[in-house]
């Protein structure tokens, strides 16, 4: 497989004016040159291959947009080697751009004061779109997303979640071969999130557009990303599924059992009991080699089990502890 991203050993680093406390401390601001080094990326390799879809993750500042504006030719690396759909993506900023497609939650590519059909048609003119090609996809995107309502409409009088739909739909009219989001349900009611996810998952599967998305929200990754790359503190943590971080967390999976009579607290060597509630019982799974069979096998037929549910820990909890796991090792003398 080749890979449409290749990334290897890229580093950024931010240099900032050195700024002083106080009054004075401006003063000394003005008149000197310190400088202090923010390293916003650093030593990060992977490779994405055609019709993935990478979920891009850390916490605030770990360096997720710094990586996305390389990768788009916006920011220039400090040192490292990226390569886009084999060009250097800020020395042929203008070939890239004609095959991926950029999504900011945070900055609109649309024109604030004209209607979104526009701004459509001035980017089917710019990236030289052929007629037949642009129509076909504005009228599968704009009914897959919704967008006919208000195609007519200012920019600036659209809901935030009209807006965003519409960016995502102009970033996919040229057919590009990757498309970059990042944050793109930031702000967006449930209903909104929803479809955007469902149709980002939808373009993933059905044109093989690759995605690399950062997002907060894990439920975007859960629908559109089996893949995890994972920073902290501007270096790469992880890099795989979601499937292999649970495995390498351990399995932690949950069980309610409930019963037509309460058989009294009821311990078992095969998983913990962690909550006793009479008729329900709440209980850890945390061993692999313990399956659900064992657990019943020790339970046996005649306590009068009436229901069983069997829970996988949610994404939230994978990543939660995969953070808190590193964070305690990092802390630890
Ligand atoms: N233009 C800049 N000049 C100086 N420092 C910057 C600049 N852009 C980003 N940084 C710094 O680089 C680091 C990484 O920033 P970045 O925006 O890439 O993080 P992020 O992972 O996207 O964070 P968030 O989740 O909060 O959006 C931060 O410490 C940030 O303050």
């Amino acid at each position: 497989m080749t890979a449409l991203i290749q990334a290897r050993g890229v580093s950024k680093r931010f240099r900032q004016h050195k700024r002083f406390p106080g009054f004075f401390g401006a003063l000394k601001t003005l008149v000197t040159s310190e400088y202090t080094e923010v390293a916003a990326v650093t030593d990060v390799s992977f490779d994405v291959g055609p019709g993935e879809a990478v979920g891009y993750l850390g916490p605030n500042g770990a360096g997720k947009s710094t990586m996305i504006k390389m990768m788009t030719g916006i920011l220039v690396p400090s040192s490292g080697t990226l390569s886009v759909l084999g060009r250097t993506p800020h020395e042929q900023r203008l070939a890239n751009a004609r095959e991926i497609g950029v999504v900011f939650g945070q900055r609109s590519q649309l024109w604030w004061d004209l209607p979104v059909i526009d701004s459509f048609t001035l980017h089917q003119r710019i990236y030289d779109i052929p007629a037949a090609r642009y129509a076909d996809n504005l009228k599968r995107f704009s009914e897959l997303l919704d967008l006919t309502p208000f195609l007519d409409r200012a920019v600036r009088q659209l809901s935030l979640g009209q807006r965003m739909r519409a960016e995502i739909v102009m970033s996919l009219l040229h057919d590009p071969k990757i498309l970059f989001l990042d944050e793109p349900t930031i702000g967006l009611d449930v209903v909104a999130k929803d479809a955007v996810r469902k149709f980002l998952a939808e373009i993933n599967r059905e044109r093989g557009v690759s995605i690399i998305l950062t997002t907060h929200d894990l439920q975007d990754i859960e629908t559109i990303c089996p893949r995890l790359v994972m920073v902290d503190q501007s270096k790469l943590i992880f890099d795989g599924e979601l499937g292999n971080l649970r495995a390498a967390l351990g399995s932690s999976r949950r069980l309610m059992l409930e019963f037509a009579t309460d058989p009294g607290p009821l311990e078992l060597t095969t998983a913990k009991l962690t909550a006793d509630e009479g008729l329900r019982k709440h209980y850890l799974l945390d061993r692999e080699d313990v399956s659900l069979i064992h657990v019943l096998g020790e339970i046996g037929g005649d306590r009068g089990l009436k229901d069983i549910a069997l829970e996988e820990p949610g994404i939230e909890e994978v990543i939660r502890t995969f953070y808190q796991g590193r964070n305690a090792a990092l802390a630890a003398p």
